[in-house]
């Protein structure tokens, strides 16, 4: 049943894993869906101060034409480098925490909502979740994803953002549901029946605070 607020759910996975096209069948199921990575690349560009701390640290350069976040720039910078992958994340993880919560705070009437982030565990905010769902799938299978999709990027730097994430091992002891999304069963039926898990304990949830 709605409540008035929603049971928040994390989904997220290593690069290639598939959370984006899991959350976009969450989202035609009718979950609202928060993609924290394409929240953070917006709040990059729109929020002031977010921008004038990144040009601190990085440099005019972290901006073609003075504002136009330049992406590769910043992933050559930081994904080969963790002190300045670090030092990135402290500026932009605080954005984008006070971002999720005032979209949180204006989805009512939802059973639950969805946070979507690669780092999750890693940055802590699983803390404040009520479950999370982890996608995983094998390493091989990850690159192969990601160097199909992205032309822009090489094997060596696929090796690179993996080795800047938590392994799916250490993950998994973390997660309250793993889909392991290894395109031996079908993808759509998986995710209906965690939607139904999902909405389950929902209702559960909002039971007990009536
Ligand atoms: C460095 C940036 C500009 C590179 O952009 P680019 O378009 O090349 O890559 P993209 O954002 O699509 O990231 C590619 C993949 O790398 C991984 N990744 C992204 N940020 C991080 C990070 N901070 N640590 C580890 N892995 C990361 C994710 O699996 C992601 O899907 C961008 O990744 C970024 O701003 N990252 C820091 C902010 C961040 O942590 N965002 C993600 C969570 S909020
Ligand atoms: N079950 C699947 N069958 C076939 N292709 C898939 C499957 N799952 C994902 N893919 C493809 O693999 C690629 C990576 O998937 P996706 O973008 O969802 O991963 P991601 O975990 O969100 O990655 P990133 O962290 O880089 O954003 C995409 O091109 C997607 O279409």
């Amino acid at each position: 049943m709605p409540t008035s607020k929603p049971t928040l759910v994390g989904v997220t996975g290593g690069i290639g894993s598939g959370k984006s096209t899991v959350c976009k069948i969450f989202a035609v199921l009718g979950v609202p869906v928060y993609n924290s990575d394409n929240r953070a690349k917006s709040l990059m560009v729109e929020d002031k101060a977010l921008v004038e701390e990144i040009k601190a640290a990085f440099g005019e350069e972290a901006y073609s034409d003075g504002q136009n976040l330049n992406r590769s720039f910043l992933a050559k910078e930081v994904f080969s480098n963790p002190s300045k992958l670090q030092k990135l994340n402290s500026l932009v993880h605080p954005a984008v925490g006070r971002d999720f919560a005032s979209w949180v705070a204006v989805q009512s009437n939802q059973p639950y909502v969805i946070k979507e982030a690669a780092l999750l565990f890693e940055t802590g905010s699983n803390n404040s979740l009520d479950s999370v769902l982890l996608v995983t799938a094998p390493e091989e299978l990850r690159v192969r994803r990601v160097l199909a999709r992205d032309p822009q990027r090489n094997e060596k730097q696929v090796r690179d953002i993996i080795g800047n994430q938590l392994k799916d091992e250490e993950k998994k002891k973390l997660a309250d549901y793993v889909l392991n999304n290894n395109e031996q069963e079908l993808l759509v039926p998986e995710v209906v029946a965690l939607h139904e898990a999902l909405l389950t304990a929902a209702a559960k949830k909002a039971a007990k605070e009536a």
